[in-house]
């Protein structure tokens, strides 16, 4: 099913003040600028673009904790920043995120179990028992041993700590994950087994993604859109399996290394 509207940005655009020398009046600098697109439910969105050109912030205006200068979000029909308190709790249930450093969005004095707990105590209305099932199954959704819930993150790999991030944006069965640079601390390995994970996941649970990335072979791997960006605007919307036509994104997809460097010259969109 991937026909009904889940998102809709519209005319984003975010200033920050800068002072450009010490004496001087600050400046408003634009980091995006006029943004608009939608996501459908299921539907894997990627974003793309040089260092700097706004992704995070962006991802960030769509997750609703950085408020835009100008524009609107609606997340199912709700205005994410003119939301009411039980508008919120919708948010804060089908909304999600995963970053690139997961040990820093862990409490290190929770154990894994506690961390995975956390918001079904906040959520939802379940006896000790069921939340204990669910810690289990959430372990065993991002095939992790059961064993590692009495476990303390810094006892985990990279790759096991972003398997329990995961965990723990399912664990409410949301409707929207944004992953930005999710994958890009792991190795190239264990990038394609998260990568995989997250295919069966979206599936399974009809995820809607917004994949935010650096690498453009993983976000098209993962992607049914690629829009790709540059100082703060959209250049391009790329639909699977299309040639990209704007310079930028030609730009981005030239500098894809080929595995072996005779062919680097001969990249094919
Ligand atoms: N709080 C802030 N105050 C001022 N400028 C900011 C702030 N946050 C981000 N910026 C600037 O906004 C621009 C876009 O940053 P952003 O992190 O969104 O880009 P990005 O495309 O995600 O980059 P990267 O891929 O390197 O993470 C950068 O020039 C950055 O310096």
């Amino acid at each position: 099913m991937k026909n009904m509207t889940l998102l809709e940005v519209k005319n984003i655009e975010k200033y920050y003040s800068q002072r450009q020398f010490i004496f001087r009046r600050k400046h408003e600098i634009p980091i995006i600028q006029k943004v608009s697109f939608s996501l459908r439910e299921g539907e894997c969105l990627g974003i793309v673009g040089q260092s700097g050109s706004g992704k995070s912030t962006l991802g960030r205006i769509i997750l609703g904790v950085e408020r835009p200068t100008n524009g609107e979000v609606l997340f199912q029909g709700v205005n994410l920043y003119e939301a009411t308190s039980k508008d919120k709790k919708m948010v804060r249930r089908d909304l999600q995120a995963v970053f690139q450093n997961s040990y820093d969005s862990f409490n290190p004095k929770q154990t894994i179990f506690e961390i995975l707990e956390e918001p079904l105590l906040n959520f939802e209305h379940y006896s000790k028992i069921e939340r204990q099932h669910k810690v289990m199954e959430l372990l065993d959704c991002v095939e992790l041993a059961n064993t590692i819930a009495q476990k303390y993150p810094a006892q985990l790999s990279g790759g096991q700590q972003q398997r329990i991030n995961i965990a723990r944006a399912l664990a409410l069965n949301p409707k929207l994950i944004v992953l930005d640079e999710a994958i890009s601390s792991l190795d190239m390995i264990l990038q394609k087994h998260i990568l995989q994970l997250l295919q069966t996941l979206q599936k399974e649970r009809k995820l809607a993604y917004i994949f935010i990335s650096h690498d453009l072979q993983a976000t098209h791997f993962m992607s049914d859109r690629i829009l790709v960006m540059q100082h703060g605007q959209l250049m391009e919307e790329i639909q699977k399996g299309q040639t990209c036509q704007h310079p930028v994104s030609q730009e981005l997809y030239n500098a894809i290394l080929p595995s072996h460097p005779r062919g680097r010259n001969k990249i094919r969109y």
